[in-house]
């Protein structure tokens, strides 16, 4: 996989495709979805952003990565309302697009249909390590897709999994370094077989 992809003609040229960014919580999809879009600014692109309304951690507008790195956006209920928003527009860049419904995906197609390049990021998996929400069927329709890692912070391996640290059982729990923890598969596995023990599972 390349990941820092500067292949300039699939940049700027006016045909519609679906990028998708994908990985565990602090693996860099932010930061990559951002440094996609900027360029394509920079290349006088007409550039539009969404995410998920619920999602308002660090900002209620902005899309904004743990190093700060952040772009102006939309914020929306619904995916049916990024059509709304993206007549004349080049290129859409939507953030945790787990949160979004499964609408997200013919959506998705449809602007690239029409010629919109589309650069979606999110989570490819849930604190359980199951695909979350519309991801693993815009992974299928992709035409390119990065996966990206964290660093493990038990062990400094690739990391894949995002293990919740506080005791929780609801899919959609808000969080950040205090709620969650990148770890690589081997340590993620031993953190589960801990958590059931220390609830006496
Ligand atoms: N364990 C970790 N591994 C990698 N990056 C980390 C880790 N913990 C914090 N970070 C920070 O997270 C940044 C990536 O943030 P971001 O793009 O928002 O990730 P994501 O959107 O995938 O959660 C990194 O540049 C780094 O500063
Ligand atoms: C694993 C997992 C995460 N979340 C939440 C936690 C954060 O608010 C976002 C992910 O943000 P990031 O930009 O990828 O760091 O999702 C959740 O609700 N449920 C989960 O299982
Ligand atoms: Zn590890």
């Amino acid at each position: 996989m390349v990941l820092f992809s500067e292949d300039h003609i699939q940049e700027t040229k006016r045909r519609g495709r679906i990028e998708v960014i994908c990985g565990s919580m602090f693996s860099g999809k932010t930061e990559e979805l951002i440094r996609r879009l900027k360029r394509a600014k920079f290349a006088k692109q007409r550039v539009e952003i969404f995410k998920p309304a619920i999602d308002t951690r660090y900002s209620d507008a902005d899309v904004v990565s743990h190093d700060s790195h952040s772009i102006a956006s939309t914020p929306i209920d619904s995916s049916a309302s990024i059509l709304l928003f993206t007549s004349e527009i080049d290129v859409v860049g939507i953030d945790e697009a787990q949160f979004f419904d499964s609408g997200l995906i013919d959506v998705c197609n449809q602007l690239a249909n029409n010629g919109v390049r589309v650069i979606v990021a999110g989570l490819d998996m849930d604190f359980r390590g199951i695909p979350f929400g519309p991801m693993p069927g815009l992974c299928a329709i992709a035409d390119e897709v990065s996966k990206v890692h964290a660093i493990c912070v038990k062990c400094g391996q690739l990391a894949s999994f995002s293990h919740r640290t506080v005791k929780n059982d609801k899919q959609v729990l808000l969080g950040e370094t205090e709620e969650y923890e990148p770890l690589c598969r081997e340590c993620y596995q031993q953190a589960i077989r801990n958590d059931l023990q220390a609830n006496g599972d």
